[in-house]
């Protein structure tokens, strides 16, 4: 009997933890981190590390329950979100925004208390940003959703090193371009495959109101532009050489992979650029780092 409510208890956890998107919040965190050793010049404080780390880990987390519970009806018709436990209706609501709100608050008192006040508020800018702008406001009307709400997304570095230095540094701005100028193909490689589940719920994205070609070709130009902002670090001397040399590598991956998706499409090519996104940008930030520790100036 006690064994089958321990079960319960795990399994209604588990759902509620899927909601946290854990994978996604997980790189959000990655980057913030990084951007906290980036605005340090030898290793950051770590009693600032750790509350900055898991503040921001909550309110993302938080962020992206709050997108569960409010798209529950359009995640519910779409294949790649129908799993989830507020789509299926298991979870009660209130429930899912109770956890949620909490967790969220959890995380800002740590920025509040342990942090700064500069961190704290970016933080929940960046909160509204995704669950309120991003989820009610942009994401149902316009083909531009993920260009204008990808702000949000682009902010963890800027967090991140506003957490160690108390302030926004030119650095800082240019690790939030570099996400802000990947989530376009980021997104639109996965939009591409997954178009009939979006015009399904009656979502506007790119390839379903401008087709297929216009989105490649967008994605196309964006990955262009990403390589030119991916190598801002190194003509401001923020990195050196192992950056300049693994940001090359990466970036012609990511070219020849959109470049292929623009003059031959199939659904299996822009999985695989998704795929690639997510490493592309995994392996920038670690360069980032790496570098940072081991700068080899670009003479
Ligand atoms: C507005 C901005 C963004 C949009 C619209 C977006 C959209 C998506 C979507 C729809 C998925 C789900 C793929 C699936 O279910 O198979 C996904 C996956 C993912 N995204 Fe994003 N994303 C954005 C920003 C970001 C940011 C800023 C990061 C991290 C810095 C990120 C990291 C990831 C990761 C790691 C996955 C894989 C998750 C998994 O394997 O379960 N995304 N993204
Ligand atoms: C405080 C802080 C750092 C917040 C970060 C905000 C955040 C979680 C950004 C990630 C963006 C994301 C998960 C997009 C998924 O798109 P979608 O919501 O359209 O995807 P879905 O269809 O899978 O729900």
């Amino acid at each position: 009997m006690s064994t089958l409510v321990l079960q319960q208890a795990q399994q209604h956890a588990r759902a509620l933890w899927h909601l946290t998107k854990p994978r996604v919040v997980s790189l959000i965190v990655f980057c913030a981190v990084i951007g906290m050793f980036l605005a340090s010049s030898g290793l950051p404080d770590w009693r600032v590390v750790l509350p900055a780390t898991l503040g921001i880990a909550l309110v993302a987390g938080s962020a992206a329950m709050v997108n569960c519970l409010v798209e529950r009806t359009i995640d519910a018709s779409m294949r790649r979100t129908a799993w989830r436990a507020s789509a299926r209706g298991e979870l009660d609501p209130v429930e899912i925004l109770v956890v949620a709100l909490t967790a969220g608050g959890l995380g800002m008192a740590l920025l509040v208390a342990l942090v700064n006040p500069l961190t704290a508020w970016l933080t929940f800018g960046t909160f509204v940003g995704y669950a309120i702008v991003y989820t009610l406001l942009l994401k149902p009307n316009t083909p531009q959703n993920i260009v204008i709400g990808g702000a949000s997304g682009a902010m963890p570095p800027v967090l991140g090193w506003a957490a160690v230095n108390g302030e926004i540094g030119a650095t800082a701005l240019v690790l939030f371009l570099i996400i802000y100028t990947w989530t376009p193909p980021h997104f639109w490689a996965l939009a591409l495959y997954r178009r009939d589940d979006y015009r399904a719920a009656g979502l506007p994205m790119l390839p379903v109101t401008h087709g297929e070609r216009f989105t490649t070709l967008s994605v196309l130009l964006y990955t262009w532009l990403l390589a030119a902002v991916t190598l801002l670090p190194v003509a401001l001397g923020e990195a050196g050489c192992l950056y300049l040399v693994l940001a090359l590598g990466l970036n012609a991956r990511f070219l020849y992979l959109a470049g292929r998706l623009h003059r031959q499409y199939a659904d299996a090519l822009a999985r695989l650029t998704f795929l690639w996104s997510i490493w592309y940008l995994t392996w920038l930030f670690a360069a980032l780092l790496l570098d940072h520790y081991l700068f080899i100036p670009v003479s």
